[in-house]
């Protein structure tokens, strides 16, 4: 079974707005409110894959049942510890400009703490666990290491959607993936990159530190896959880019679902191009005929 934990879910609402004049009244030309949270996307996706998944977290307040709610609509199976405050707003502005506000989250005590721990105490090694976005303030990031290693105890595997400390922190479990974007993967090594070719050194440092996987997503530019068997390049697909909230948590789900049933990482990383590339050009998270129109288009090279 997978597992998605999100200890941060949010409701995502998107306004959409051609410009945001600061200091005036702004009117909103259209709203939509979705379940977010990088994880709670990565179970979203896997559902119109048709993998099972369970989500995981925490959740709370009248924001918190909508997403239960929402979950419950799309047939997602959900585990999550109750908070006493509500589960964040987070406001995704789509004007000239795409601009984000990611709230704080509710606050988390130690017992909730432990309750948690204890759902990841019972996984096995049949079990692979998508990790993925950041942890409420009130708990740090820090928190994953002792989450990671919870779950690396009992055999299963585990993505980690990471950037920066908390990526490094999570190498030493030898994650089955890791999916920073080029940005991120620069940022961790100070470096700015101008080609592909460039990235691929630091890819392979990344696999030498513990991943058995590195994808390194670079939006528009495709992607690139690096792992004990060589590298490998997905070009871009083009098309109408609507949406980039999502893309990045799409592409770990269509790998880790083809991953879980095929054992194969290319197999896994073109559905998880497809993911990606289909919910960039979608006003959600793509939809499954549109991954399935979007795999016929993906090409991946071996370097
Ligand atoms: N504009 C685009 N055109 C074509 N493909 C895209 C585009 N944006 C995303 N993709 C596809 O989706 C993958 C993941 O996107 P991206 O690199 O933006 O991830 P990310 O930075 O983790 O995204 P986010 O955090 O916004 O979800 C890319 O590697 C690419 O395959
Ligand atoms: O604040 P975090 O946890 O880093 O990111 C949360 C978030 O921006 O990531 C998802 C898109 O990847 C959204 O659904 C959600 O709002």
């Amino acid at each position: 079974m997978i597992y998605s934990v999100t200890l941060n879910p949010s409701i995502d609402y998107i306004v959409r707005l051609p410009e945001v004049v600061v200091g005036e009244v702004n009117r909103m030309t259209s709203d939509d409110k979705y379940a977010g949270g990088k994880g709670i996307n990565v179970s979203r996706v896997l559902s119109r894959l048709n993998y099972d998944s369970t989500a995981l977290g925490f959740i709370g307040g009248f924001t918190g049942d909508f997403i239960t709610k929402k979950l419950i609509e799309e047939g997602i199976s959900t585990d999550f510890v109750a908070v006493d405050q509500d589960t964040r707003i987070n406001v995704k502005i789509k004007a000239d400009q795409e601009t984000e506000i990611n709230g704080q989250g509710p606050e988390i005590t130690e017992g909730q703490l432990n309750d948690f721990l204890n759902i990841l105490e019972k996984l096995t090694a049949d079990d692979t666990v998508v990790f993925a976005g950041s942890a409420p303030a009130s708990l740090g990031n820090i928190v994953y290491k002792k989450l990671i290693s919870t779950v690396r105890a009992t055999g299963a595997q585990v993505v980690c959607d990471f950037e920066g400390q908390t990526l490094l922190d999570s190498l030493e479990y030898n994650p089955l993936l890791v999916k920073p974007n080029n940005h991120e993967l620069g940022a961790i090594f100070d470096v700015k990159f101008k080609t592909t070719e460039e990235i691929i050194p630091y890819a392979q440092k990344v696999l030498e530190m513990g991943a058995q996987n590195v994808i390194i997503s670079m939006a528009g530019d495709g992607a690139l896959l690096v792992n004990n068997e060589g590298s490998y390049f997905a070009k871009p697909i083009k098309g109408q880019v609507k949406n980039s909230v999502g893309a990045g948590d799409s592409m770990v789900a269509g790998f880790t679902g083809k991953f879980e049933e095929t054992k194969n990482a290319v197999e896994a990383f073109a559905l998880g191009v497809a993911c990606g590339t289909a919910t960039a050009f979608s006003d959600d998270l793509a939809s499954a005929e549109f991954i399935k129109e979007t795999l016929d288009k993906v090409e991946i090279t071996k370097l």
